[in-house]
């Protein structure tokens, strides 16, 4: 299936009270989202937040989720993604070319996004096309410090959005940007003042575009971001009042991993790498060494990106896995540039780059010894 034809779906996540509905309304106003529909997940007895919600257009569904948390919202993101296209169609027309999602902040997203890449009524039409993550600059450090979920709510996210800028100390702000250095180096950062973004900054995330443009692999994958000693860029204002660190503090630079490690902080346990791969890789070994990778430490490999150099193919391969959930790889016509390596991205939770060199080394070397027939 061309994944250009399904429809992009946004995912926007982000802790309590993080700013997401907040952003929402600054979203749903401008033009590039007038055909999206809205889908709000609440959870709990008191539906607000689509109150909050000037939406204006008839595209906005509310969720009300009660009961198990993960099990609820996914069911109810089943139903209403398959049954949406009938009560949003007229004369056969579709009144939507995307969706966006808010999340409830008190949720892990890695159910839904597994939903949304492997129901197969759901991953038939529609695509993630990014996860866009709000972080609460004032009250984003205690956040990480106390709720795991936060912690993977950032590591996940395609773009992070710095929320309440007017309200946090200069301390606060980078501490919090030295923090997500370490949780996720490759995202790009915006810094709100309430709530105000443009909307091109959020959409078209993905590899993918519906417009059918060359995927830009670069833009995407952005593995010069992953280098061990990142030295992060600071994080762009987005509007004239934005609050950007750089001008507080001149010359300051951040590294990202100035600070003492503490395994009991919850973002010590988050590792952001690139591994490459020189040589072109046999199918074979890649599959087996990434689904014995995935169901042993499946669950804290948080984010795989990679572009692949498939042993015996002329064209690039992108494989693109959320937990132990992955895309169905997808063929690109060309290289994007020279370098034919394979390079994959990770974002982890206790696995190291050692782990993920020594797995691949043993699959390697071992694989190609076990006879054809034996494999
Ligand atoms: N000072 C200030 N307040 C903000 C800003 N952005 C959001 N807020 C306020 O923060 C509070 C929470 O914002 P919401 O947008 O409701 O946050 P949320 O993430 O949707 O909250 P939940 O749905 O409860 O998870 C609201 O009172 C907002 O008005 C900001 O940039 N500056």
């Amino acid at each position: 299936m061309n994944p250009a034809s399904l429809i992009p779906v946004t995912l926007l996540t982000g802790f309590l009270g993080s700013g997401k509905t907040t952003v929402l309304n600054h979203l749903v106003c401008q033009p590039e989202l007038a055909d999206a529909l809205v889908i709000i997940n609440e959870f709990g007895d008191m539906p607000l937040d689509h109150m909050l919600v000037a939406h204006s257009t008839e595209n906005l569904v509310m969720e009300m989720s009660s009961g198990c948390l993960c099990c609820t919202i996914r069911g109810d993101l089943v139903q209403t993604l398959r049954d949406i296209a009938w009560r949003f169609s007229r004369n056969g027309q579709r009144q939507f070319r995307r969706v966006l999602i808010e999340t409830t902040g008190l949720a892990d997203p890695a159910p839904i996004i597994h939903t949304l890449m492997t129901h197969p009524q759901v991953a038939n039409r529609y695509r993630l096309d990014g996860i866009v993550t709000t972080v609460d600059l004032a009250t984003g450090n205690s956040t990480l410090d106390h709720h795991p979920e936060a912690v993977r709510q950032a590591a996940i996210a395609d773009c992070l959005l710095l929320t309440k800028a007017d309200v946090a100390d200069t301390d606060q702000h980078h501490t919090l940007l030295r923090r997500l250095d370490a949780i996720n180096p490759a995202a790009p950062r915006h810094v709100l003042n309430h709530g105000e973004i443009a909307a091109n900054k959020v959409l078209d995330l993905g590899l993918f575009s519906t417009e059918g443009k060359t995927p830009d692999v670069s833009q995407w994958l952005r593995e010069e971001a992953y280098g061990a000693d990142t030295h992060r860029h600071a994080a762009t204002p987005d509007n004239q009042n934005g609050h950007n660190p750089e001008r507080h503090a001149p010359g300051h630079e951040h590294h990202a991993h100035d600070h003492a490690h503490d395994v009991n902080r919850h973002d010590d346990h988050i590792r952001a790498f690139c591994f490459t791969v020189d040589e072109p890789i046999p199918e074979e070994i890649l599959a087996a060494w990434l689904e014995v990778l995935l169901s042993f430490v499946g669950t804290n490999i948080l984010r795989v990106k990679g572009i692949l150099n498939i042993e015996g193919k002329n064209q690039p391969v992108v494989i693109h896995g959320v937990q132990h959930i992955f895309h169905p790889p997808a063929t690109l016509p060309v290289w994007p540039d020279a370098d034919r390596r394979s390079r994959l991205v990770f974002i982890t939770r206790d696995v190291n780059r050692h782990a993920i060199e020594e797995t691949f080394r043993a699959f390697r070397d071992v694989l190609p010894q076990v006879p054809k027939d034996m494999s």
